[in-house]
């Protein structure tokens, strides 16, 4: 498939079948490709997923749509078009890893995958918490309810009411009515402020979840946003870790911000508190594992059953990566005004946590010199 953009009209990329396969994996490298390539494989996405014939979408229009998608990101160290990519890409390769195209409507993996590209649109690189307190046009606007995520839907909803960008424009009333739903609740899920209420519904859910029941769909959607929006960490190291580099650089961008105003200081994005592994560590074990876990108990795979329960290993990695941290193997960057590195021999790596996900199988290891610790 060749693919002209704006941002690319003299060059084209042909995607293989190669890339077309890597491109269902999460160990997909978002790193290796231009931004105008990202745009040709988001289309790939919504090809390959036959999103073109079952709701009759003309090429130029997913063509506009990707393209305007593109150019309402802003270029902001995380929260970024390569973030869409990301979250998009992760959503197509779970789509593909626990078979949801036999599971669920195609209509409903539409939704997902567009609530997926939308999720952040326009995101100013300052988050909830700051809205609120610095009293922003948005918090206004939103009467500060989630006045991010209601921002990103409303922009996506302004690119669709333009008839070129309209991809949904040949659906049937009932079919757009049921898209801008799914998509609005999808959307407005991946607020954090809501990550225990969403979570808690479908852990309920999980004994007797029945995939005809629309309210237990409903929940398993948003929790596949939810998933594919924290997921860098489920990634290669070497994926993940410029990710993390970006995360940080907006939130001490934030941080900075609240203390030249005399906003309260959010603490995880203090740069004078926060280190890469307490960082990762607590988002980790408090907020990503959870979720991780109860996704792989609805789609479990045999591999990962030949060795047990995935979440018992997963909490023993977690307890090693912990006990290094306790004995000091990890020494913080602000102690030593260098990346965090391994102390204990000259290896000199980044500290980092590695999850790699593959079939579901979720395994974790930290990139120190293990024989040492
Ligand atoms: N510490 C940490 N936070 C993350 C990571 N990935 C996502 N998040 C947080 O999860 C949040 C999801 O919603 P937001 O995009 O608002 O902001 C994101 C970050 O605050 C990560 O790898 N580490
Ligand atoms: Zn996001």
């Amino acid at each position: 498939m060749s693919f002209c953009c704006p941002l690319c009209c003299h060059s084209s990329l042909q995607v293989t079948e190669e890339v077309r396969e890597h491109l269902k994996t999460p160990i997909f490298d978002n790193w290796q490709w231009e931004e105008a390539e990202m745009l040709v494989l988001l289309q790939v996405m919504y090809t390959d997923l036959d999103f073109m014939t079952a709701f009759h979408i003309e090429l130029d229009v997913l063509q506009n749509f990707l393209f305007e998608v593109y150019c309402h990101y802003n270029n902001i160290p995380f929260h970024n078009f390569k973030h869409c990519f990301c979250v998009t890409q992760m959503m197509y390769g779970l789509i593909w890893l626990t078979d949801l195209r036999n599971k669920l409507s195609r209509i409903d993996l539409l939704i997902m995958l567009t609530s997926a590209l939308c999720h952040d649109l326009d995101h100013p690189g300052y988050n909830n918490v700051y809205q609120i307190n610095a009293q922003t046009d948005l918090a206004l606007r939103y009467n500060d309810i989630s006045p991010l995520e209601n921002h990103h839907c409303a922009v996506a909803f302004g690119i669709l009411s333009k008839p070129e960008c309209n991809i949904l424009k040949n659906l049937t009333c009932d079919q757009y009515k049921h898209i801008r739903g799914g998509m609005i609740k999808c959307i407005l899920a991946t607020d954090m402020a809501r990550h225990n209420e969403i979570l808690n519904k479908f852990k309920v859910m999980q004994p007797v979840f029945d995939f005809t029941n629309k309210d237990h769909k409903e929940v398993l959607m948003k929790i596949m946003v939810k998933v594919s929006d924290i997921s860098n960490e489920a990634r290669p190291m070497a994926v993940a870790e410029p990710w993390l580099d970006c995360l940080l650089q907006e939130f001490f961008n934030q941080s900075d911000s609240e203390k030249l105003k005399g906003l309260p200081v959010t603490p995880f994005m203090d740069r004078d508190k926060v280190s890469k592994p307490s960082s990762q560590t607590n988002f980790i074990r408090f907020v990503l594992l959870p979720l991780f876990t109860e996704l792989t108990k609805l789609f479990p795979c045999p591999r990962s059953l030949d060795k047990g329960s995935n979440r018992e290993q997963w909490l023993n990695e977690l307890q090693k990566y912990e006990d290094a941290l306790n004995s000091g193997v990890f020494r913080k960057s602000e102690e030593k005004g260098s990346q965090n590195k391994c102390s204990i021999c000259p290896c000199s790596k980044i500290i980092s946590l590695e999850f790699r996900l593959i079939n579901l199988e979720i395994s974790m290891s930290t990139d120190v010199c293990t024989l040492k610790i």
